[in-house]
């Protein structure tokens, strides 16, 4: 077991460089169940989250070569997965609890196998969760769905027929899980009120140049005719934005200013609003997003919704950041019913902070006080991070298991802007 210990009050100063997307590559790994060629992913994250995806698909038979470097940053960057040799399209239990996001193997094994059992995922610590909308649009393109003992079962003997699925709710990975069965549907599938993350068009684009025929990604419509076979291709994973705003509020919170090298603006136009009203100072450079942090952070109100608007991966880290603004900020959880576990330990800080259903009251406070915290969810723990970062005094963060499924070498990155940080044994 480890643990951060973070001495707060340096201003964050200098360049670092935005990894892959872990909510990027997640799906993308999952591609490589749709074709029999391989596919090369660049840019990888080094994650536990991808370890764990790694170990699935590994499992399932899809073999492995890593290339990029040996050491260093290069590390595993690159990985060419190969679908060509599928031993089993069971995930079993074991290895689905470690990490909900499995659940997007079930459309890729369903469209190419036409058959696929996965284990339901279960809750999480924001939130209950259900997987209702990826089962009824699988449905809706011609799988059968059944749950035994815990398992998904979905089956299409004769393969996908392709169909039309309107979404109560723009999901996330249900859109991607039945845009990659789509792929390899018999008919055409007409997919509504579709999530249009960033994610998914970096998906889309992936696929596409697999042979799918995909059009709508990035709107609320999405239009995929069936083909019968996908190919390998070469793929670079988009930079991750939740990282990037995560390092964009530590540099606000210090008043600091970093270059977030790799950073594409477009990708982050709700949360960089947010900050500019919170008083930073946002531009555009050939090389990424610089943001430049102002001496008084001002109080703003957000409403965390589905893509183009507010995204809930950053909410717990502009909260962080509104605990010390010059006024109260309110904020909204509209997304997941439980995603304020940061919440009592940034109170223990000397946070002013009321939770009343979904909304939350952050007076803001002139001062944070450092404390030993723990979180138990991954944007939970970077908001008691950037907290740290501002608070008077030594704080310890532990549970790191949370923090190293989304960011990659956090403490490399923070100490190259300047931040007192290291990871010790707990
Ligand atoms: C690996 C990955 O990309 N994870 C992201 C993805 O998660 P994920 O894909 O799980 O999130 P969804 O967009 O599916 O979930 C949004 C909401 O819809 C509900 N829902 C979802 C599916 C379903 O079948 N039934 C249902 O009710 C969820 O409980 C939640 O309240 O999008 C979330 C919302 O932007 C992000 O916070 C996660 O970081
Ligand atoms: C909630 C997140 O991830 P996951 O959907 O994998 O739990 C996240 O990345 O903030």
């Amino acid at each position: 077991m480890e643990k951060l210990v973070i001495t707060g009050g340096q201003k964050l100063n200098g360049s670092l460089q935005i990894s892959g997307a872990k909510n990027a590559a997640l799906p993308l790994m999952c591609a490589s169940l749709l074709t029999a060629e391989p596919l090369t992913l660049c840019n990888l994250p080094r994650l536990a989250d991808i370890s764990t995806l790694s170990d699935l698909l590994n499992h399932m038979g899809v073999g492995f070569a890593v290339a990029g470097g040996a050491s260093g940053a290069r590390m595993g960057r690159r990985k060419t997965l190969d679908g060509s040799d599928i031993v089993t399209t069971t995930a079993p239990y074991d290895m689905v609890r470690k990490m909900r996001a499995s659940i997007i193997v079930l459309g890729p094994l369903v469209a190419r196998f036409g058959h696929a059992r996965v284990s339901l995922p279960g809750g999480c610590a924001i939130g209950n969760r259900p997987i209702d909308l990826h089962l009824k649009a699988l449905e809706a393109i011609g799988a059968t769905i059944d749950l035994n003992e815990g398992y998904v079962e979905a089956t299409a003997k004769d393969g996908l027929t392709g169909g039309h699925y309107v979404f109560p709710f723009a999901s996330v990975g249900a859109t991607e899980n039945a845009m990659m069965a789509a792929t390899l549907a018999k008919g055409t599938s007409i997919l509504e009120n579709v999530a249009r993350e960033p994610e998914i068009i970096d998906l889309a684009k992936c696929l596409n140049a697999m042979g799918a025929k995909i059009s709508g990604a990035g709107t609320s419509t999405l239009t995929i005719q069936g083909v019968d076979h996908l190919k390998g291709t070469t793929h670079d994973v988009m930079p991750d934005r939740v990282e990037a705003i995560s390092y964009a509020v530590a540099a606000m919170i210090t008043g600091g200013e970093i270059l977030l090298e790799g950073a594409k603006v477009e990708d982050m136009a709700s949360a960089l609003k947010a900050l500019t009203e919170a008083g930073g100072e946002i531009s555009t450079e050939e090389a990424g997003v610089r943001v430049i942090g102002p001496d008084v952070i001002k109080p703003i109100n957000l409403v965390t919704m589905p893509y183009p608007g507010f995204p809930t991966d950053m909410q717990a880290q502009l909260m962080a950041m509104l605990t010390l603004a010059d006024g109260t900020s309110i904020i909204e959880e509209t997304i997941f019913e439980n995603r304020y576990m940061h919440v009592p330990e940034l109170i223990r800080m000397g946070a002013d902070i009321t939770i009343k259903g979904n909304s939350a009251t952050i007076k803001g406070v002139s001062t944070l006080k450092a404390a030993p915290v723990m979180a138990t969810d991954l944007r939970a723990s970077m908001s008691l991070a950037i907290a740290a970062l501002a608070a008077e005094g030594t704080s310890e963060i532990n549970r790191l298991y949370h923090l190293d499924r989304g960011y990659e070498r956090m403490e490399e990155k923070l100490q190259a802007v300047g931040a007192q940080i290291e990871r010790v044994p707990a």
